[in-house]
Order: C-alpha cells, then sequence, then structure tokens
C-alpha cells in the first residue's frame, strides 16, 4: 500500500534512511527475522536473483496457506526500491479509528474494489488487537454497537482506558480460530463483535454489508475473493526492468 509492493517497509535506518518502521502507523509489525533467513539461503543458492519485495508476496502467499486460506497463483520479478518512504505511510496504511468511507476510497484508488476490500479485511480472522486500539470503543463508555458480552470480556482484557506500555495486553480477533483463515470473522462482525471501527462499520455500511452476508454464509466464496484480492495487492506498481534493484539484504540497500 506504501508507493508500490517494493519491500521499502523491509528498510533499517542507516545511511539517510529513515524506516517506515518508525511511523506509529507501522505498531505491531515485528518478526522480520524470517524473511532475513529467507534471503540468506537464497543469496547462497543464486546470488541477486530473487528480490526482497518477491519474498515479502510470497511468504504472504505461503502465510495464507499455512493459516488454512486458499492458494494464490503469484507472479514474480518484482524489484526492491532503494527508498524508503516513511512521509507516506501515514497517508496509505489505514488507521484504526478509520471509517469505511476513507479505507474504500483509498482502497478502491490502487485497484481494489468494494468486495476485494470485504474480503482482505478478512484476515482480521488471524491475530491480535492490541487494547492501545480497543480502548476508545470501550471508555468512558462502550460503544453502543458492540455486542454487550463481547465488551465485558473486553473489559476483562484491557481493564484501563490507558494500557499500561510495559504490559502486552491484547484480545484475539476472533476467539475460536484464531490461527486459521476462515470466515468466522464475517460471522462475529454480523453479531457486533468486530474489534475494530472498521470491522463494525463493515457489517452495516450500505456498499460492504451484502458482501459481508455472502462471506458469513460461505467460506469456499470468502476464499475465492480472498484470493483474488490478494494478487490485485501483490501487484501494484511494481518495479520492473531496470528500475530499483535486487537487495542483498532486506534490511539495506546495495552498497555499490
Ligand atoms: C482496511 C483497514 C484496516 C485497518 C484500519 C486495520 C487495522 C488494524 C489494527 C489496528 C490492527 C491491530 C494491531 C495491533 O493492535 O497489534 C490490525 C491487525 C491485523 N491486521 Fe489489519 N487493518 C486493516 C486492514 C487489513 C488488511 C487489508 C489486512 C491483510 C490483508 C490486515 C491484516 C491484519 C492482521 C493479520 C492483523 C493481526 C496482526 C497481529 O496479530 O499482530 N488488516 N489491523
Ligand atoms: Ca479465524
Amino acid at each position: 500500500m506504501v508507493e508500490s509492493c517494493d519491500a521499502s517497509v523491509l528498510l533499517d535506518n542507516k545511511d539517510g534512511i529513515e524506516s517506515e518502521k518508525n511511523s506509529p502507523r507501522s505498531f505491531g509489525m515485528r518478526n522480520f527475522g524470517p524473511i532475513d533467513r529467507i534471503k540468506e539461503a537464497l543469496e547462497k543458492e543464486c546470488p541477486q536473483t530473487v528480490s526482497c519485495a518477491d519474498i515479502v508476496a510470497l511468504s504472504a502467499r505461503e502465510g495464507t496457506v499455512l493459516l488454512g486460506g486458499p492458494y494464490v497463483e503469484m507472479k514474480t520479478g518484482r524489484r526492491d526500491s532503494k527508498v524508503s518512504f516513511l512521509d507516506q505511510v501515514e497517508s496509505s496504511i489505514p488507521n484504526f479509528n478509520d471509517s469505511m468511507p476513507v479505507v474504500l476510497s483509498r482502497f478502491n484508488s490502487v485497484g481494489l474494489d468494494d468486495e476485494a476490500t470485504v474480503a482482505l479485511l478478512g484476515a482480521h480472522s488471524v491475530g491480535r488487537v492490541h487494547c492501545l486500539n480497543i480502548v476508545g470503543r470501550l471508555y468512558p463508555t462502550v460503544d453502543p454497537t458492540l455486542n454487550p458480552t463481547r465488551a465485558a470480556y473486553l473489559k476483562k482484557r484491557c481493564p484501563t482506558p490507558e494500557p499500561d506500555p510495559k504490559k502486552v495486553q491484547y484480545s484475539r480477533t476472533d476467539l475460536l480460530t484464531p490461527a486459521v483463515l476462515d470466515n468466522l470473522y464475517y460471522k462475529n462482525i454480523l453479531r457486533g463483535e468486530g474489534l475494530l471501527t472498521i470491522d463494525a462499520e463493515l457489517a452495516t455500511d450500505n456498499r460492504t454489508a451484502a458482501f459481508v452476508e455472502k462471506m458469513a454464509a460461505d467460506n469456499d466464496y470468502f476464499h475465492q475473493q480472498f484470493a483474488r484480492a490478494l494478487l490485485i495487492l501483490s501487484e501494484i506498481n511494481p518495479l520492473t526492468g531496470h528500475q530499483g534493484e535486487i537487495r542483498k539484504k532486506c534490511r539495506f540497500v546495495n552498497q555499490d
């Protein structure tokens, strides 16, 4: 979403590069080690042949399968950016409290139609949300669109309006299948159990509600749409030909 699928997010601070990881919008991104290890193995086998951008895209593909989602046939050949786009992160990556119209127009502008956007948000069927991103819907008063049973549970997980930064406080997005990319997310949001504003609005907005109903009713249909949308996402504005480079290490641009 930031400029293109060019691995700019992987660059660390060095020689004038200010990492996109420094943006508050990158909150929660972690575990970059496996990408380094994949790159090291590839450099041993075929030096400067497989870009970090391809590693990111194909890792998303493999992660999707490992989580019980669909297999997405993806092209390769993306090249890596030589710059980072720290100043574009906030305008490109949606915020925890963004509303549906803002998110739809942002996603539409990179070729993701409304149905594809609904399907991609199904990624919230896995993982967690930290209290920092939830407390606004719990305190001082509980958001009336939030299911009361779920709200009571969330208040236990996040007992104070200002989460203690030293404690890692979070809730799983989907309590029953947190490590399966399935359509339980859509069933949950129809019951008022969406954690983020965007999850809650997805079930009620008149541009998205009908897709939510269909995905909640049919896991295969969700998987088909997720596969279609992930493919679009993986092909946004790639660097090709002589643009960019094939990095030797994903955290740094090449020195030569
Ligand atoms: C469209 C608007 C979106 C918003 C506003 C949004 C926002 C967020 C927020 C605030 C979190 C919690 C971060 C934390 O507290 O640690 C989160 C988690 C997550 N999001 Fe999104 N997201 C959006 C779309 C997407 C899309 C399109 C995908 C992938 C296709 C995605 C995948 C995930 C995943 C996998 C997690 C769990 C991460 C973890 O367990 O650490 N999200 N999202
Ligand atoms: Ca799930």
